[in-house]
């Protein structure tokens, strides 16, 4: 078990600069997973902690320990990969059992430690099949209990379950889950599924472009996006722009208050952006924190527009709203909300709420 730290860290291929300063820290025992677009540089990272790629700038550090220069099979790390990397040739025992015999450990702890291995991932009935006698979930299982097996420090898991289908990812989510949470062993965990990022981290570093675009809890990330980049990314968001208008020159309102958002040219009342945001912000609203009525005068931040299409999926009700400048915004209405019907067609008004975020680009 061990924290990990890293601090400005670089790496380039060729001409690309594809780490870029990159510094974060991921606290012992925790679920902490690299989330963004393909490209954005999650896989250089991950094999950067691991040491298979070696920086070109700054320092890793497991607790206090610069493993910078340290190889792999010195860093005591366990790795999971999208495609298994079993040994063919050798059954799931001795699969499980590579890393110990490596260690030299005794015959007998082999044994007992394999067998524990393989019953927590429930595969000891399969323990001599070879991986091409075995599915994607338990060859994937079969993988987690060889890194698990050695006790490793840290856990690295690069997009491990990728290639199962979805059903057997769900479950695989807890197997992990279960698996790390009982060694509570450190893990960094590669993903660009956001919704996996949400329902198993502990943290969540969202990079882009080699940078880390924002990094929090997945509620933090989800409540307050700093940017359209990262509100886009995690769940989804209507990112509209909203210029502004100042209201009061008076010296002393401090700034933020002395401007008001205009969405199709009507002020937001009690919308509040950063200070340090300049003529022109984004809004983001969640489609399930706006609402819908029907028109009626004087009613604060209701903004005018015509519904395109109203989409029923159950447990909620998806609008698509026109409004008068022609733009688009998706309105959704949880199940119970009775309140609010509406049909394609219907002239109504889209509420944001007062406590809307309004960010910079
Ligand atoms: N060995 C290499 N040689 C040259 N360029 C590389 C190498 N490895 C990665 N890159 C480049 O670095 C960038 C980041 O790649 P990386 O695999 O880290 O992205 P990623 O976020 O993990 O993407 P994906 O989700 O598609 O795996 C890409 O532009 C990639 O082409």
């Amino acid at each position: 078990m061990a924290s990990i730290t890293i601090d400005r860290v670089v790496k380039q291929f060729a001409q690309q600069t594809v780490l870029q300063n990159l510094s974060l820290h991921v606290p012992d025992g925790a679920f902490f997973t690299l989330l963004g677009p393909s490209g954005c540089g999650k896989t250089t990272l991950l094999r950067c902690i691991a040491g298979f790629n070696e920086p070109d700038g700054g320092r890793i550090l497991f607790d206090q320990d610069d493993v910078t220069r340290v190889s792999t099979h010195h860093r005591d790390i366990g790795m999971v990969f999208q495609d298994y990397a079993l040994f063919p040739d050798k059954s799931a025992f001795d699969n499980v059992a590579y890393g110990l015999r490596a260690r030299k450990v005794t015959k007998g702890e082999i044994t007992r430690r394999v067998n524990e291995a393989l019953d927590r991932v429930s595969l000891l009935a399969l323990a001599d099949r070879y991986p091409a006698q075995m599915s994607g979930g338990q060859r994937q299982r079969v993988a987690l209990a060889r890194a698990l097996v050695i006790r490793p420090r840290v856990l690295l898991m690069d997009e491990p379950l990728s290639n199962l289908d979805a059903k057997m990812r769900l479950q695989m989510r807890d197997v992990i889950l279960d698996l790390v949470r009982e060694a509570g062993i450190t893990t960094v965990f590669v993903t660009h599924d956001q919704e996996e990022a949400l329902a198993m981290s502990d943290r969540i570093a969202i990079m882009d472009r080699g940078s880390i675009a924002q990094l929090g809890t997945p509620e933090e990330l989800y409540a307050t996006p700093v940017n359209a980049y990262v509100a886009d990314f995690i769940g989804s968001a209507n990112v509209i722009p909203v210029p502004a208008e100042c209201v009061d020159r008076e010296a002393g309102a401090d700034a933020s208050s002395r401007v008001r958002y205009l969405l199709c040219g009507q002020q937001l009342d009690g919308v509040q952006g950063s200070d340090a945001l300049a003529a022109q912000g984004i809004l983001i609203a969640r489609p399930e924190a706006l609402s819908l009525m029907a028109p009626a005068p004087h009613v604060p931040n209701a903004i005018a527009g015509v519904v395109l299409r109203r989409q029923y999926l159950g447990f909620k009700t998806a609008y698509r709203i026109r409004l008068h400048d022609d733009s688009e915004i998706r309105v959704e209405l949880h199940a119970g909300n009775t309140v609010a019907d509406f049909q394609a067609g219907d002239a109504v008004q889209v509420l944001v709420p007062a406590d809307s975020r309004v960010v910079g680009h």
